[in-house]
């Protein structure tokens, strides 16, 4: 559905009015309030007590009509039960039948969701909860919803792609790496089938027919860079087919011709980001860019210049080329088109289209007879010494340093020249990740840790975010944050630390802001005698394999705070009766989020765990939030000062709010000129990812 503004398209979202997430709301106070034990019903009305607490007077509209939907799908719970598989299936037809007619898909979200919870329960024996029900509403409505690690964002993740697929025309989930992208999805994938949809999975080693055959599936699962990449692919070749007129056009989905090679995407529906904070929050600037000529056929078209070059003095006036009178142009003769068909070719030059290489003759035969060496052109030692081509300027006979002829025949004399060939490898296409999910007109987002930049998602992507409730009350504790004269006090602590939790075989994971860090850790502990993993981002496969055993009794875990992301530290039998797991923060990150999340890998669906914040006099956010002076102030205090230093403790989260307020300030910023970039560029009729500036 091409909107008006392919840029800001209409969202499927109410009303967005205030967040239901208040960002400077102290997160720790909604994990305590955690409410009633895990039951599956309170008996009222099906809906579960845990839900109970969240819909109690006070609740927003938004959340009534939540628990309004969340009773129909109840209701129909039973009687799915007691159907067999196949009539399922014909449910799930009929509904993809009825969508496919027209039909809202509000209107079909009851039963969609219910049949969904029946076959996750059949086909992966997990029922989803309420709570997970009401994250996939949320998800269904455009929002981001908050959701604390391990409450299991992967099974909510299928219900709004299975609704937004019944439509017909796809359903993406992006996630941050391939790892997770082929994980989710292939865990996902019976439930989906049961209900006869089909699940794609993207993979960068991909070639373009298997990533259409995933795209074509109903639901496909990728990461964001794939989704990027592969939208610009698509726009390249439209053009190159003349199938890109103008922008308002939006996504290319509709009116294919049906000739040549066909698009991967079959356009841009709705896509649900994983870890959304990290992919529409710290990558929103990266840009994805694709070079304009790949090595081959960069080798190709030089190759095909020399070529042109070696044979361009064989060629007579007249009898193999003429030249237009008024334009100048060089234009082969039927002569001398024979003669190019003819010549001898390398193997790479063979494969070159014969209008082409007929192109490449007429230069060189120009270049050969018009651009003379010493009169156009000088040939002198460039940058590290290498010859090239200096245009004399034809008025003034000075040297016209750093100009290039176009259309290839500044290429075709360094040919003549027998020079190094400069093809451009430009960029052909480029789209910043921001910009690409705003192309979706239907965006939702699952984090562990939105809520601090809650105000940021609704303002660029308009997705609200929203706090799901958890299934089971958390029990995690917050031990009383630790703050140090100097780094070197605070590691000492921290390894004494671990030592404690060590020997009551409590797992221990300590995550660091830095690699360097994390490696003076390990020094440490090893020198104390603890034995220990480290992870960085090196090895995603095998990180989330040591994360997974990080749980284990006894294990000491260091890792970046990004290391094995999105993935489900289990605890061993025994490890929840000890305390489970203990995380040590050693130093704030720019973004609360980043610390949240760390924390988030204790205390997973109800279990116990506790954390501690460990801080220091002179770590980096203090630079970064209050400037070097005072950094510098209050460094020359930490060296100082002995033993714990509490009175200080606020200075830290208050540099940190500063340093998020600049970090957010950059975004809208270049949210804007991109914005300004775009808007003139289709003012002048250019196409803003494809015409880019090198
Ligand atoms: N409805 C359910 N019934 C039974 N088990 C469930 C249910 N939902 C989730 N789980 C279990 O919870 C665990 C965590 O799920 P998942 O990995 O999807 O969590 P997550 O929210 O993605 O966590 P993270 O933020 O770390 O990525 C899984 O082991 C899964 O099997």
């Amino acid at each position: 559905m091409p909107s008006s503004d392919p840029d800001q398209p209409n969202r499927a979202t109410d009303s967005i009015d205030a967040t239901d997430t208040d960002p400077a709301t102290d997160s720790e106070a909604s994990e305590s309030s955690g409410g009633a034990p895990p039951t599956r019903s309170d008996g009222r009305d099906g809906v579960s007590s845990q839900l109970g607490s969240v819909f109690t007077t006070g609740a927003s509209p938004r959340m009534l009509r939540w628990r309004r939907k969340l009773v129909q799908i109840n209701e129909l719970e039973p009687e799915l039960t007691g159907e067999d598989d196949v009539t399922l299936r014909k449910r799930s037809l009929a509904l993809r039948y009825r969508a496919m007619s027209g039909e809202k898909l509000a209107s079909l979200l009851p039963e969609a969701y219910a049949l969904v919870r029946e076959a996750g329960r059949r086909a992966l024996n997990m029922r989803h909860y309420d709570v997970q029900m009401i994250g996939g509403i949320c998800l269904y409505e455009g929002c981001v919803a908050e959701m604390q690690t391990g409450e299991g964002k992967t099974l909510t993740a299928t219900l709004p792609l299975y609704l937004h697929s019944l439509s017909g025309k796809g359903a993406h989930l992006a996630t941050v790496n391939d790892y997770l992208a082929k994980r989710d999805a292939e865990w996902m994938t019976p439930l989906f089938e049961r209900l006869g949809l089909t699940v794609g999975i993207i993979q960068t080693a991909d070639d373009q027919p298997s990533r259409r055959k995933s795209y074509a599936a109903s639901v496909t699962y990728g990461t964001a860079k794939e989704f990027g990449f592969d939208f610009l692919r698509d726009r390249l070749l439209l053009r190159a087919q003349n199938r890109l007129q103008t922008e308002m056009l939006g996504d290319g989905a509709d009116g294919f011709s049906g000739s040549g090679d066909q698009p991967v995407m079959r356009g841009m529906h709705f896509c649900l980001v994983d870890e959304a904070d990290s992919i529409l929050i710290d990558e929103a600037r990266t840009p994805l860019i694709i070079g304009s000529i790949e090595d081959t056929v960069r080798d190709q078209i030089v190759e095909t210049y020399r070529w042109g070059a070696e044979h361009a003095p064989e060629y007579e006036l007249d009898e193999h080329y003429i030249i237009d009178d008024e334009t100048k142009q060089y234009e082969l003769t039927a002569k001398g088109r024979q003669k190019v068909r003819s010549i001898k070719k390398s193997d790479l030059v063979r494969t070159v289209g014969l209008v082409d290489l007929y192109e490449f003759a007429e230069r060189s035969i120009k270049v050969h007879a018009e651009f003379l060496k010493e009169r156009q052109y000088v040939v002198r030692p460039g940058e590290q010494g290498k010859p090239e081509i200096v245009i004399v300027d034809e008025f003034t006979g000075r040297l016209a340093e750093g100009r290039k002829w176009r259309d290839g025949i500044h290429q075709a004399i360094e040919a003549k020249e027998n020079l190094e060939i400069s093809v451009p490898t430009g960029q052909a296409a480029r789209i910043t990740i921001q910009d690409l999910f705003l192309r979706y007109p239907h965006l939702a987002g699952m984090t562990g840790t939105a809520a601090t930049s809650a105000r940021e998602m609704k303002k660029i992507y308009r997705t609200p975010v929203i706090r799901v409730p958890t299934n089971r009350p958390p029990r995690r504790v917050r031990l009383k944050d630790n703050v140090m004269g100097d780094i070197e006090k605070k590691f000492a602590a921290i390894v004494e630390e671990t030592v404690e939790m060590n020997q009551t075989g409590r797992p221990v994971l300590i995550g660091t802001r830095s690699i360097d860090k994390s490696v003076r850790l390990s020094q440490l502990l090893t020198e104390r005698g603890i034995e220990h993993k480290v992870l960085n981002a090196n090895n995603v496969e095998a990180e989330a394999e040591i994360v997974e055993q990080a749980g284990g009794e006894g294990k000491v875990t260091v890792a970046t705070n990004m290391a094995g992301r999105g993935t489900d530290v289990k605890l061993a039998p025994g490890v929840e009766s000890k305390g489970g797991m203990h995380v040590i923060c050693t130093e704030l990150h720019d973004a609360a989020r980043v610390d949240r999340q760390l924390i988030g890998r204790c205390g997973r669906q109800g279990d116990r765990g506790s954390y501690r914040q460990y801080l220091s006099l002179d770590d980096d956010i203090l630079k970064g939030g209050f400037g070097p002076d005072k950094a510098e102030r209050l460094k020359r205090i930490g060296e100082t000062a002995t033993g714990e230093l509490p009175a200080y403790a606020k200075l830290f989260t208050k540099a940190q709010r500063k340093v998020e307020r600049k970090h957010f300030r950059d975004r809208m910023v270049l949210l804007h000129h991109e914005k300004e970039r775009k808007k003139m560029q289709r003012e002048i009729g250019q196409d803003p990812y494809l015409d880019t500036p090198d």
